[in-house]
């Protein structure tokens, strides 16, 4: 098959599947345990060197965040941004045999193509943006089975969530392993801002089930229509959503519990690839409610990992908006966007880049000889 040119299908992680359970948690205590706080020295540098520009205080509103928590995360008053990517994870979902998505389950592995082909929502998006999609199927249902889209597959698919767990916690752990190394890959290629992205008919249902037990809301609040199901088909799914919680009763204070028990694989290797790029220093951009939901569950595992996240766009999905306010979070970009596959994260890079433009283009009151004052 040929592989578009802004697109990469990963072919790696070799060893984690002949990997003991010890080993796995092991390596992502390693993993969590080197996440380390925000510089906070170079949060103030950049500050200065904003407040120094020809405009009043603060007036670059959220660019200007945006460019302090970039300094933060890079560990510099002069953060560049080199590489840009987006890992896009894909799994099936076994709970969709109760009806609780609009679409077929036999569209992740043909929009899985589509991404390999260059020619979804995403490859124009990044295109656009000039960053690469990194596609890694972590759980594709097998239907068509070729090769090549098999290498990094956990489990073809997670069991149904209704009659018991989505996944084992040995499989939880390979798929957040399997993330972290993607994004390892990606940043070691020359990367230093990563995106999230996804696809996973059904993938909505498990998402909402991880916000619902991290942050307490009510599974009606936090569960929306995903592909588009109608009233009758949305109360049903929050329904398999509630009795999925009562049957496998996820502990809470064990985020990997809560994953194995409601999550998905793609949702898990996007957790690892967070954690990997708080890990290495490296601003990781939000999407959607599946990708905040991963988010969210890295930020149980590792608290400090939420300070390497930059929100991007509000899924028409409540629950994301719900889980990035958990985080401390909030949306910047109102598009009415319910698309997943990182659509929404990739239209921050150029935003993110314009917030680093910023301190190294735009003339200070010195240079311009603007008068300074109160403002
Ligand atoms: O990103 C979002 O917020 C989002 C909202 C609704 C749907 N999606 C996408 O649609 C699929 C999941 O929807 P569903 O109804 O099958 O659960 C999955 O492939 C996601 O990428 C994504
Ligand atoms: C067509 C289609 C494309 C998608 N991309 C991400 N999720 C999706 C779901 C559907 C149904």
């Amino acid at each position: 098959m040929t592989v578009s040119k802004n697109v990469t299908a990963y072919h790696g992680v070799a060893n984690i599947k002949e990997a003991e359970m010890k080993e796995l948690e092991a390596a992502l205590k390693e993993l969590v345990s080197g996440i380390e706080g925000l510089d906070e020295a170079a949060i103030m540098a950049m500050r200065e060197r904003l407040n120094a520009k020809i405009k009043p205080l603060r007036s670059l509103g959220v660019l200007e965040d945006i460019a302090e928590q970039i300094a933060g995360i890079m560990r510099t008053s002069h953060p560049k941004i080199a590489g840009k990517a987006v890992l896009l994870m894909a799994g099936d979902h076994g709970v969709v045999a109760e009806g609780v998505s609009a679409a077929p389950q036999e569209i992740t592995a043909q929009m899985f193509y589509s991404y390999l082909n260059g020619n979804a929502g995403i490859n124009i998006l990044a295109c656009h943006a000039g960053a690469e999609v990194i596609c890694t199927d972590v759980g594709i249902a097998p239907l068509l089975n070729p090769p090549e889209l098999m290498i990094n597959r956990v489990k073809s698919g997670t069991d149904n969530m209704m009659h018991g767990p989505a996944m084992s916690r040995k499989d939880a752990l390979m798929a957040i392993l399997t993330g972290a190394k993607v994004a390892a890959d990606a940043i070691k290629s020359g990367v230093n801002i990563l995106a999230t992205g996804e696809v996973g008919i059904g993938n909505t249902t498990p998402s909402s089930a991880l916000i619902s037990v991290f942050t307490g809301h009510s599974v009606e609040e936090v569960t929306g229509r995903g592909t588009g199901v109608k009233d009758d088909a949305l109360k049903h799914k929050q329904e398999v959503i509630k009795r999925a919680i009562e049957v496998n009763q996820p502990d809470v204070d064990d985020p990997i519990d809560v994953i194995s028990k409601v999550g998905g694989l793609e949702i898990a290797a996007l957790t690892g690839a967070i954690l990997e790029a708080s890990y290495q220093n490296v601003p990781v951009i939000l999407d959607g409610i599946i990708s905040v939901a991963a988010a969210l569950t890295a930020a149980k595992i590792a608290r400090l990992s939420a300070s390497y996240m930059i929100s991007s766009h509000s899924s028409e999905e409540q629950g994301q908006r719900l889980a990035l306010k958990q985080m401390g979070l909030g949306p910047r970009l109102d598009f009415h966007m319910r698309l997943g596959e990182g659509t929404g994260a990739a239209l921050m890079f150029p935003i993110a880049e314009a917030a680093i433009k910023i301190a190294d283009e735009m003339a200070t009151f010195e240079t311009a000889g603007v008068t300074t004052g109160d403002f």
